[in-house]
């Protein structure tokens, strides 16, 4: 590591990687939001349905992991889906991934 690397790294300016999590309904529009995240440069023009998931690469100078719920305000129709599909996700139990418990549910409850 660089004097350079160490002193960006004490002074916090380090971009390192962050885990976020985007969850939603069918074209909830996760895809969109991610998308407007990425520096303009990056973004795509055109959204498309995501088959099965995606998985993208960010860097931020802030610390932290995140879950984002999103819920299309229009679709009122399925606003009750939406409220169920968070309510399940706040009630199950954290995995731990050191201790290796919860791994095997959290596995079961994907599928
Ligand atoms: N009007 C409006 N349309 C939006 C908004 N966000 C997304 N959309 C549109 O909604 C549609 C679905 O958006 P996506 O980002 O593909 O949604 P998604 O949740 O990734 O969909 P899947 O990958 O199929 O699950 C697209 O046509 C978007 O352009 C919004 O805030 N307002
Ligand atoms: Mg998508």
């Amino acid at each position: 590591m660089g004097l350079l690397d160490k002193l960006s790294g004490l002074l916090g300016l380090k971009k390192k990687e962050v885990h976020v999590l985007c969850l939603g309904l069918d074209n909830s529009g996760k895809t969109t939001i991610i998308n407007k995240l990425k520096p303009s440069n990056a973004q795509s023009q055109d959204i498309v349905p995501t088959i099965g998931f995606s998985i993208e690469k960010f860097k931020s100078s802030r610390e932290g992991q995140a879950i984002i719920f999103v819920i299309d305000s229009s679709d009122r129709l399925r606003m009750v889906v939406a409220k169920e599909e968070l309510d399940t996700l706040l009630n199950h139990p954290a995995s731990d991934a050191i201790k290796g418990e919860g791994l095997q549910e959290g596995v079961d409850w994907l599928q």
